[in-house]
């Protein structure tokens, strides 16, 4: 366990999401060489949402070395993989449809297992264990990057305001049954696996965002599911925002540098 606190969350704005897409891009390039070099794959969760678009800057990019992604969802809803609700179908639709990247290293729920939750998340878990703990021998899982978004009311992945998975600390995927946002039923992985991920950034575009990054930047006392995001030492949280979104912030920016 790590001694230090927290680091600050560094946040970068630009000055539109162009610019942002292919900063982010930048930045998961560099995280896959690092991760790529120091043990030859790049393990990452991904969101749904406004999330996905946001990677275009990665199709056509020939610095990704897409064979060598594990690719795993940061929260999934509970609907078959081609639903119009579902992270991963989005997910396909904007980013793996267009690039090389072999199937099986696109780790989906298991659609066999939708009608019973508690199997569905414990499959997933067992997935994850098969990816991490073996190689890594670790309590928890150690992603290279997550990547998330932040919802109105201050969600981030399925993880919700006042709900009791916030105090999940054992379990690494958890499910939930009655999520505010629709669809209701959901798996998620929890804070002490977001929370030892090398990086994790948010990522958030327009001016629909600039009220919630301010409530969750500026006050993070109020404990909204997105300000619980604080990697443990050494790992650092980012935050991808464009001028709209970072519109109400008072807390500092910094430049962009690789
Ligand atoms: O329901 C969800 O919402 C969050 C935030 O979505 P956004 O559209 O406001 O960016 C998303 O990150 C998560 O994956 C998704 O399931």
């Amino acid at each position: 366990m790590s001694h230090h606190p927290p680091n600050p969350p560094v946040i970068h704005s630009f000055a539109s999401s162009e610019v942002l897409m292919s900063s982010l891009a930048s930045f998961v390039v560099k995280a896959q060489k690092e991760a790529i070099d120091k043990k030859g794959r790049f393990t990452i969760a991904l969101s749904g949402g406004s999330l996905p678009k946001q990677l275009s800057g990665l199709i056509g990019n020939h610095a990704v070395k897409w064979d060598m992604w594990q690719v795993f969802y940061a929260d999934e809803r509970v609907v078959p993989l081609d639903h119009p609700d579902s992270n991963h179908n989005l997910c396909t639709a904007e980013l793996f449809s267009k690039v090389p990247i072999p199937t099986a290293n696109i780790r989906t729920i298991d659609p066999n297992l939708l009608s019973d939750l508690e199997e569905l998340s414990d499959a997933y878990e067992q997935e994850l264990i098969r990816e991490f703990a073996q190689k890594d021998a670790a309590r928890f899982p150690v992603f290279d990057l997550i990547l998330l978004g932040v919802g109105p009311d201050g969600h981030t992945a399925s993880l919700f305001p006042g709900h009791e998975l916030l105090a999940e600390e054992d379990r690494w995927v958890a499910y939930i049954e009655d999520s505010p946002k629709p669809p209701p039923k959901r798996i998620t992985l929890t804070y002490p696996v977001i929370n030892h991920a090398s990086r994790v950034v948010f990522v958030a575009v327009g001016e629909g965002k600039a009220e919630i990054l301010s409530e969750v930047l500026d006050s993070p006392e109020k404990g909204l599911p997105a300000s619980r995001v604080k990697p443990v030492h050494p790992g650092q949280l980012f935050w991808f925002v464009d001028e709209k979104a970072a519109a109400k912030l008072r807390v500092p920016s910094q430049d962009f540098k690789l």
